[in-house]
């Protein structure tokens, strides 16, 4: 994340964690070299907007520990990492509150010009009361209203990327001084509960048009959503087991989408701390823990109530009634079952269950034990920047590329080509794909497209 603390608490008092000067472009422009010679897929961030916990309550320990608060934006930032490199995929993260679709859909088709199709977006609900009401809402939206959102934003997005523009529309003729041709440039009329829409695009489409689509729900709302829209989610199971009752039922409900289950990948969140030998392993974890920070985990994983005030870390999360880190919750309560699970063992689940501690050859070990579960790559949780990537691609990625875990080279093309293998476009599989050619034969109107649509649009939150 674009800030000092992201996950691993406390760790940027070390004296060798540069993630302090977030501010300094080098210190990403330097990790995405440093990511790209290691042939990093991608490169992602994570992002928020606004703060966690109870927003009426004082931010003293999010400040103290530089708690994902300062933070810049990572999809302006992405822009000066897509100039500074060539292959790595960039990857941000964008919640449906903080970005009309319109305006977001032409930052992404923008950055995914700029880079030559390497761009991805991770797709999120939001997660902060504070978040809601930097946004003009009282608090957080309730947990199923929010997806019920994100489907809307999306389907705004995926007929900007997919259907406003078709494959032939741009010219560039200057002998008969047509530039882009408007007969197949379209305006999608888009209607629905929380949007309206008139298009056309802004951008033309760029070399993926859709972004590759990441999402990280875990709860049911969470999984049918990656089911119908992801091409990756980012999971954070606490086993290889619970992974894999995951991936598997969202492999199952992509089905009911008319998607194939390998159209989407699972990347599971893991922090490494390396030793050449099992005890140097063990004596750099006892380091790193002199720097924890447990108010720090606890206040990132504050579950709030619905009237935003914080649970203490003793509630039993039977007992929880929130909008927010519902999936967390729920993978806590399936791995905790000699007892009763409490909120702090979310904290705990961030800390340490996501740890793996050892030599090259046990973090490879430890790795394939995920790929059997089903997950397809591993999003490498740092302590430090970037000292957490350095150690991981000198010691361990030798190790898994001799086992064929881990690419040599970068395949060609875009972002959606090197990761799947198949052409730049989202396949046809994918909703956003049914946008293809929509427009093309109108409507050329509001009344029109009503008329079309056939429907009694309902107003609700439209006028305002
Ligand atoms: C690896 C990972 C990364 C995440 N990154 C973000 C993020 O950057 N911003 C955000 O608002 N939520 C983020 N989340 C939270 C998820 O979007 C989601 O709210 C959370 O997993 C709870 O699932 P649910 O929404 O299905 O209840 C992340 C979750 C995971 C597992």
């Amino acid at each position: 994340m674009n800030t000092t603390s992201h996950i691993h608490h406390g760790q940027w008092r070390r004296p060798d964690a540069g993630q302090t000067e977030f501010n300094d472009v080098n210190t990403w422009i330097d990790l995405a070299h440093t990511l790209e010679a290691a042939k990093f897929d991608a490169m992602f961030f994570a992002d928020v907007s606004g703060l966690y916990g109870d927003s009426d309550a004082d931010f003293d320990v999010y400040a103290n520990e530089g708690l994902q608060i300062p933070s810049n934006d990572p999809t302006v930032l992405l822009g000066a990492l897509a100039v500074s490199t060539k292959h790595i995929g960039l990857a941000t993260t964008s919640n449906v509150v903080q970005n009309h679709p319109y305006n977001f859909a032409r930052q992404i088709s923008t950055l995914d010009h700029i880079s030559n199709g390497r761009i991805a977006w991770n797709i999120v609900t939001g997660i902060n009361d504070n978040a809601s009401r930097n946004y003009g809402l009282p608090q957080l939206t309730d947990h199923a209203e929010r997806y019920a959102w994100a489907d809307e934003y999306v389907d705004v997005a995926y007929k900007l990327w997919e259907g406003s523009w078709d494959a032939e529309a741009l010219k560039k003729d200057k002998e008969n001084g047509v530039y882009s041709d408007a007969a197949k440039i379209h305006k999608i009329y888009h209607e629905g509960p929380r949007y309206r829409v008139e298009g056309p695009h802004l951008p033309s489409p760029s070399p993926q048009r859709t972004p590759l689509l990441f999402q990280a729900g875990s709860s049911a709302s969470g999984r049918a959503f990656a089911a119908r829209n992801a091409e990756a989610t980012f999971i954070i199971a606490p086993s290889p087991a619970i992974a894999a009752e995951l991936i598997s039922d969202t492999r199952r409900l992509a089905g009911e989408f008319g998607r194939h289950p390998e159209d989407i990948k699972f990347f599971q969140g893991l922090s490494f701390i390396i030793g050449d030998t099992e005890e140097e392993a063990k004596e750099k974890e006892a380091y790193y823990d002199q720097f924890v920070s447990v108010d720090g985990y606890l206040a990132h994983s504050a579950i709030v109530d619905k009237t935003g005030r914080v649970y203490p870390p003793e509630t039993r999360i039977a007992d929880l009634d929130t909008n927010t880190g519902k999936g967390f919750s729920e993978w806590v309560s399936k791995h905790i079952t000699d007892r009763e699970p409490v909120v702090a063992d979310i904290a705990w689940l961030q800390a340490r269950n996501t740890r793996v501690v050892g030599t090259p050859e046990q973090i490879a070990d430890e790795i394939e034990k995920w790929q059997a579960a089903g997950v397809d790559g591993i999003n490498v949780i740092n302590w430090v920047i970037p000292g957490s990537f350095e150690e991981f691609a000198d010691k361990v990625l030798p190790v898994l590329r001799e086992r064929g875990l881990a690419q040599s080279e970068y395949a060609k093309g875009t972002l959606r080509e090197k990761l799947f293998g198949d052409g730049p476009l989202l396949n046809d599989r994918h909703p956003a794909a049914g946008y293809r050619g929509a427009f093309t034969s109108g409507p050329t109107s509001w009344e029109e497209a009503e008329t079309t649509r056939g429907l009694e649009v309902q107003r609700a939150g439209v006028e305002s």
